[in-house]
């Protein structure tokens, strides 16, 4: 075959793939009629779960990694959640669909809020009719005041925070929040005709645009930066231009709206840069019980002490589970507060029915900003466990654990447990003959949580940025977490703002400030034991003074069990144990370990070759 026959083949192949994908949409469709019908839930997360296993299993035999199967069917699934949500609720709320919506938002054609309008209402099927906005305010009196039934606001972004004009305008609105979206914003260098970046002499952009990419545009000295009102009309200006030595910073989606494309991306310095919106409308929505809801509300309560405590106490004594926290002053009465909270709740359930008739008796304000449909279909994880299931052996005869420890590791998304301990993964040295994707992918497929790899120490503190930076990005598109070696004071903040957890590197000088960075930071950290348990509680002591309580211990010389089960009477710190792959009896180690309590094995390993011990470990401690 040819290369035009094969590529004839796979297109016709990818057509079989949509219309199969086509064909499942419209029945999760039905799905969602007949629970309609008889009411149930519209997520259901043991369904998913126990499909995943499946399809993972069958994916293996023909070939296809775990990893990317559940990849594929995390946004197969997300959709035909959303798709099921978005049924519901326009037979709920009929008026929702009508031929044309209109919706305002800030910025012209291209801004993230456009996009993010666009996304929000792709739901219906119905014409967009769009409303420019120069301000916030703007956007309040065009729904206000009847020209636009939608208006889109950003409310909090993951890197500068909550947006608190937007919060202060929510004060004083009769609109109400009828749902909300979380966009990422991925920066991007867009031109107009085929250019390079070495040609560029002027770069159009907002100031917050140029803020969140500073580092990437260190890197051009000699290119201009001019700003402009809204990224979106950088865009506007660099189409009309035309030129090969102008370009703007935005969206990908919004400079192609403008005939842009993209010559560099991902230019943030922050790579995980999202903004969570609101969409605004006149009357409120009622969202069905059976979809997850939000509700958001404003109060203000006294200033007596505990006031506030009081109000949250309510809300936990009817299980109703807060997602958001806000305070912004009262303008005209200082020092007092308004307090926007945001709860995993419908408002017509009966726990959200009584907990706001108890907040009435005690707070001075309360009102109610909207009931909406959360927009967050949080992937169904698979356990190792599930992963790993085949015929239990006999387990060796281990002691019975010790009382387990009441600090609760969090390690990127793993809650790290003695049931699940956490399954690390800890290069010598950077991979060298096969890409770090490679390692994390293997990793993936053997059921563990965490790559870690050393980053500093080779070479000048722009390499190591590199490094970290790299390790993050491959560790994410594998959803694994990721871990470092930090020697000194200098280096933990630098990796914190990357990393997931940070190991300190056992007996290295000045090792009080490498402490003290260490418990001011915010991740967790592993601390490996010292040469006296007394020393090793010491310098835990001395880290946990500095407010980080995510601190766990770490033996990285294999003591002696008795040992370790001393050290775990004196202490309510998890214990994790590094070990390596050559051990013939690894896998039993690791379950013996386990039964005394150890809740992480971190395999310290030189190269790829010695990642199937991960596998056979894996395998042995996650089933039941
Ligand atoms: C389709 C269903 O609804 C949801 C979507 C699922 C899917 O797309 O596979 C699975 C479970 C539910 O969360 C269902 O319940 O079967």
């Amino acid at each position: 075959m040819n290369l035009d026959e094969i590529r004839a083949q796979i297109t016709r192949l990818d057509k079989e793939l949509l219309t199969l994908l086509a064909k499942r949409k419209g029945l999760s469709l039905d799905v969602a009629r007949s629970k309609l019908q008889h009411p149930r839930p519209i997520r259901d997360q043991e369904r998913e779960q126990a499909l995943l296993v499946e399809l993972i299993n069958q994916g293996r035999a023909l070939g296809l990694d775990a990893h990317y199967v559940t990849q594929i069917y995390h946004t197969i699934i997300e959709d035909s959640v959303l798709s099921q949500q978005a049924l519901l609720q326009e037979v709920l709320n009929p008026q929702a669909s009508s031929p044309a919506i209109s919706v305002a938002f800030l910025g012209l054609r291209g801004s993230y809020s456009n996009m993010a309008a666009r996304k929000y209402l792709s739901r219906y099927k119905a014409t967009l009719v769009e409303h420019n906005c120069e301000s916030f305010q703007q956007i309040f009196d065009t729904v206000e005041s009847g020209q636009a039934q939608y208006g889109i606001l950003p409310i909090e972004n993951t890197s500068s925070g909550a947006i608190n004009d937007v919060f202060d305008l929510i004060q004083h609105t009769s609109l109400s929040i009828v749902g909300e979206l979380t966009q990422p914003i991925e920066h991007c260098l867009l031109v107009a005709v085929d250019t390079e970046v070495s040609k560029l002499s002027t770069l159009y952009t907002h100031p917050q645009v140029y803020q969140q990419c500073s580092q990437y545009l260190s890197t051009l000295p000699g290119v201009k930066v001019e700003f402009c009102a809204a990224s979106s009309n950088a865009m506007e200006l660099v189409a009309q231009l035309r030129r090969p030595d102008i370009g703007a910073m935005g969206s990908a989606d919004g400079g192609a709206l403008h005939g842009l494309t993209p010559l560099v991306s991902g230019l943030a310095n922050q790579k995980q840069n999202m903004t969570r919106f609101i969409v605004v409308a006149r009357k409120p929505v009622e969202v069905a019980m059976q979809i997850p809801a939000k509700t958001s509300f404003i109060m203000s309560t006294g200033q007596q002490s505990g006031a506030l405590v009081e109000t949250l106490l309510v809300l936990r004594n009817h299980d109703i589970p807060m997602t958001k926290l806000q305070s912004r002053p009262i303008i005209g009465n200082p020092w007092e507060e308004m307090f926007y909270v945001d709860v995993a709740a419908n408002v017509n359930s009966p726990a959200m029915q009584a907990a706001l008739s108890e907040l009435k008796d005690i707070v001075h304000f309360i009102k109610i900003l909207g009931c909406y449909p959360s927009d967050e279909v949080s992937p169904t994880r698979i356990s190792s466990k599930l992963l790993n299931q085949s015929p239990a052996p006999i387990e060796p005869n281990a002691s019975a654990p010790l009382k387990s420890p009441t600090l609760a590791l969090q390690v990127g998304r793993f809650s790290v447990s003695p049931q699940e301990p956490l399954l690390a993964v800890l290069l010598t040295q950077w991979p060298e003959r096969v890409s770090l994707a490679e390692v994390a992918r293997q990793i993936k497929e053997q059921g563990g949580h965490v790559l870690g790899v050393p980053c500093f120490g080779e070479g000048d503190s722009q390499f190591e940025q590199s490094r970290l930076q790299q390790l993050s990005e491959v560790a994410k598109q594998f959803d694994l977490a990721t871990l470092t070696y930090v020697h000194n004071s200098e280096q933990l903040p630098r990796a914190a703002e990357s990393l997931d957890v940070l190991l300190l590197a056992p007996n290295e000088g000045a090792r009080e400030a490498l402490l003290t960075a260490a418990g001011r930071s915010t991740r967790p950290v592993l601390l490996p034991l010292a040469e006296s348990h007394a020393q090793t509680l010491a310098d835990a002591e001395r880290l946990l003074a500095q407010g980080n309580q995510q601190l766990a211990l770490i033996d990285t010389q294999s003591r002696p069990l008795a040992d370790l089960l001393r050290l775990q009477q004196h202490t309510r710190l998890p214990l994790l144990s590094q070990l390596a792959p050559q051990e013939d009896v690894l896998a039993e180690l690791g379950v013996v370990l386990k039964g005394v309590g150890i809740q992480g094995f971190c395999l310290s390993v030189e190269d790829e070759d010695n990642l199937h011990a991960l596998g056979q470990l894996a395998q042995r401690l996650y089933q039941d």
